[in-house]
């Protein structure tokens, strides 16, 4: 992605426009003052750049720094900024989004934190978002509204823009109707997705749990029968208006990944990691946003008992945990990054020798380039949150697998377990279940692993983003036509 200028606004209205709280680029300004864009953080841009790069749109969201308003463009799509200051930032982002819905719909696995003038914050700038959409679109324009900060937005959108056809996706998890019944706000965020058209989540599990919602606490009629995978759409009558509901697993742009993989720079990368690793028998790698729900601190402590009872011997592996930087400000990550950083050093500090620690820990992002190296070069894949929407890490080891070697082990508590059947899945509140699984993967007969392996590439090769957006698209009654992949014909092996 290479962002090229920025301009006051852009001046064409599209037809599909794409709406994040993130844009897929953060302003980042240089000690010396200049400004740089860079990729955002997360799952959620790596999925949706690859689909608005073969459409002709837009993108509304935040550059992720307090009071921004410029609008870089970014390979031909047009950017709309939305600004946002440094108190809302606390308020709507870190706050109502990050300190109460993402650990309420993520299983509660920390306490959220109901506060009314966030809660404010949020109304405040969902509708801001509303408007930015609104000014971006064309009439009779798709619009596709992204994820939990922005629930609000499908019915303010609608009722400043009814010529719209409007969908919504949830990119992580939607929680049990029990949990969400703790929301003071509930009747609210229900009655906002149901200002879309579609109404799009990872699993049916949560498609069911939306159903249940809008039938009790919006008062609508809703179809009761079971929801399928991209078939079988939940509908609930709001007046005149069917909402549709449905569950659309999201992928990664597979065959990109696939190619990238293979190349020789990456091969050699690959090989010289190793080598400076000093060629442990076996690599274990964690890619993650520094998150509580990844679950970085129960592969660490599996790892660290499996070391104190002798069942893996320290001078023979390496474990590589990659950890973006994430949500720094909020005070459960704060608390977290201690005590991952504690468990590093514990483990290091039992087991370690100098110039071999055991666990190499770096907290900041790499190069995609250098990525894809260490998922080539990883043997065992360690992909173990408490709960995940999806986890597009997991997917993208696998399609960087062509030679058929490595080993995922996954929680069963992410989207992505529904798919990878083939991986060593384990309860990440089973320590002795997750030991377990990483011995297995450890110690995994080759021929077994390429079995394995290439019955994970299978799915993940065919089920890639292009065919996720295709779905969804086509299910909101978009044109799809113009779009590439799809189910495309790729050289699984
Ligand atoms: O924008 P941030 O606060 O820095 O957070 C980054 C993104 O994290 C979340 O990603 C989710 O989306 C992925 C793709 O669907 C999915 O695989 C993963 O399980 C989710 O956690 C969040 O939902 C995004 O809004 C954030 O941009
Ligand atoms: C550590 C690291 C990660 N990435 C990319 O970030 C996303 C993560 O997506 P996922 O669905 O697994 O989870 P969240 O959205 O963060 O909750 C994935 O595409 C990684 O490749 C990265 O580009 N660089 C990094 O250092």
């Amino acid at each position: 992605m290479a962002p090229s200028r920025t301009k006051d606004k852009p001046d064409t209205r599209a037809d599909f426009v794409v709406v994040a709280n993130r844009l897929p680029v953060d302003k980042e300004t240089l000690a010396d003052g200049t400004v740089r864009w860079k990729q955002s953080p997360g799952g959620l841009v790596t999925a949706l750049e690859p689909v608005l790069r073969s459409q002709t749109g837009a993108w509304v969201g935040w550059s992720g720094v307090p009071d921004a308003a410029e609008h870089p463009e970014v390979d031909g799509i047009k950017l709309f900024a939305v600004s946002l200051s440094t108190q809302e930032i606390a308020d709507y982002y870190e706050g109502f989004s990050n300190a109460t819905l993402w650990p309420l719909y993520h299983d509660v696995i920390v306490k959220p934190e109901y506060n009314r003038s966030w809660w404010n914050s949020y109304v405040a700038i969902n509708r801001r978002f509303a408007e930015a959409a609104s000014e971006a679109a064309a009439e009779g324009a798709v619009v596709w509204i992204q994820d939990y900060q922005l629930q609000l937005v499908p019915k303010m959108l609608r009722m400043l823009r009814p010529d719209l056809k409007i969908g919504f996706f949830l990119h992580i998890p939607f929680p049990p109707v029990e949990l969400f019944m703790q929301m003071p706000w509930r009747t609210e965020i229900i009655e906002g997705l149901l200002g879309a058209d579609l109404i799009g989540f990872h699993l049916p599990g949560g498609a069911q749990n939306f159903l249940y919602l809008a039938r009790r606490l919006a008062g609508q009629a809703t179809s009761k029968g079971q929801v399928g995978v991209r078939a079988k759409f939940g509908v609930v009558q709001v007046g005149f208006r069917t909402v549709r509901v449905g569950a659309f697993p999201i992928s990664i742009d597979s065959g990109e990944l696939d190619n990238r993989a293979k190349s020789r720079e990456i091969r050699k990368r690959a090989t010289d990691m190793r080598a400076e690793l000093g060629n442990p028998k076996k690599i274990l790698l964690g890619v993650d946003r520094l998150d509580y729900t990844k679950g970085i601190d129960v592969r660490l402590n599996a790892l660290s008992e499996l070391l104190e009872e002798g069942r893996v011997n320290p001078d023979e592996i390496t474990m590589i945990q990659l950890a973006t930087p994430s949500r720094e400000r909020v005070d459960s990550y704060i608390k977290m990054r201690g005590d991952i950083e504690q468990l590093v050093g514990n483990i290091n500090g039992n087991f370690g020798r100098v110039g071999h620690p055991v666990v190499q820990y770096l907290h900041h992002g790499v190069p995609r380039d250098e990525l894809v190296s260490f998922y080539v070069a990883a043997d065992v894949m360690l992909v173990t949150p408490l709960r995940d929407g999806m986890n597009l890490v997991a997917k993208e080891y696998v399609a960087c697998r062509s030679d058929l070697g490595g080993a995922l082990v996954l929680s069963e508590f992410t989207g992505a377990a529904a798919e990878l059947r083939q991986a060593f899945q384990a309860n990440p509140y089973d320590t002795d279940g997750v030991k377990e699984a990483i011995l297995a993967a450890l110690e995994q007969d080759p021929e077994e692993g390429k079995r394995r392996m290439r019955a994970l590439r299978r799915q993940v090769l065919t089920h890639d983003v292009q065919r996720w957006a295709k779905s969804f698209l086509g299910a909101l009654g978009a044109d799809t036509d113009t779009m590439p992949g799809g189910n495309r014909s790729l050289d699984v092996v």
